[in-house]
């Protein structure tokens, strides 16, 4: 199992356990697979997913990655995690933006140490933006802004993406564009994709979809 999720509890400081976002969650993904996750807002999604990716705490529970637990792993174990293993996608793209296409899309491959160029170049090509590569984020559409992000995550061959509302500032034809991208390369390299969306019509185009109510997976 690449993703093993056990009895997942998170609840913020300040609050108490009655208000917990993450009531005992558990879930599993396969290796190669996609999921969905639905829930309304504030159901805790982001949350679960920024847990997944190492970049908070939980209070109780398991989350292992490829066998290996995120329970007391070092903070460098957890940012090489985020380095190789796990890449995250998000709403608003987060691209550098003093670094050109090409530059924002070897940049996390180049961190890792793992510069496949036959890989990249195949990623650039797949994803339109062979002809763009020069260019700034700012001289970039929001769609082709966020095919770059899928590049410079993908570059890596992570084992995990998680994607959070990836197309969620996309007019409709961009974003059945760059969801269907996103899953051809993620299905081409192998790698299982955790995608949080707000639309069921989306959600309903992974191998799985699961939904987040009242802290719990419904
Ligand atoms: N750092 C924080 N400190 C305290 N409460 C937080 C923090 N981050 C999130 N929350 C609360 O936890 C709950 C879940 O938030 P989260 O962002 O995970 O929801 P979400 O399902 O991703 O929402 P949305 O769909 O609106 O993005 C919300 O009630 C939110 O206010």
């Amino acid at each position: 199992m690449l993703l093993c999720i056990r009895n997942l509890s998170k609840c913020y400081p300040g609050l108490p356990p009655s208000r917990a976002v993450l009531r005992k969650v558990s879930l599993d993904l396969e290796a190669g697979k996609t999921i969905a996750l639905t829930g309304e807002s504030g159901s805790g999604k982001s949350t679960l997913l920024h847990l997944i990716a190492a970049l908070d705490h939980y209070d109780s529970g398991e989350i292992k990655i490829d066998g290996t637990s995120l329970t007391g792993l070092t903070d460098r174990a957890r940012a090489k995690l985020r380095r190789t293993d796990v890449a995250m996608v998000f709403q608003q793209f987060n691209l550098v933006p003093s670094l050109t296409v090409e530059q924002n899309i070897l940049l996390h491959a180049s961190l890792a140490e793992r510069v496949d160029l036959d890989w990249i170049t195949t990623l650039t090509r797949r994803l339109g933006l062979a002809d763009l590569t020069n260019r700034y984020p700012e001289q970039l559409s929001g769609g082709q802004q966020q095919r770059v992000a899928i590049g410079r995550a993908l570059a890596v061959r992570p084992k995990l993406l998680l994607a959070d509302e990836p197309t969620g500032n996309l007019d409709e034809t961009a974003s059945a564009e760059v969801l269907n991208l996103m899953l051809e390369l993620v299905r081409k390299s192998g790698t299982s994709l955790f995608l949080v969306t707000h639309s069921v019509q989306i959600a309903n185009q992974l191998d799985r979809r699961i939904h987040l109510s009242e802290g719990k997976i419904q």
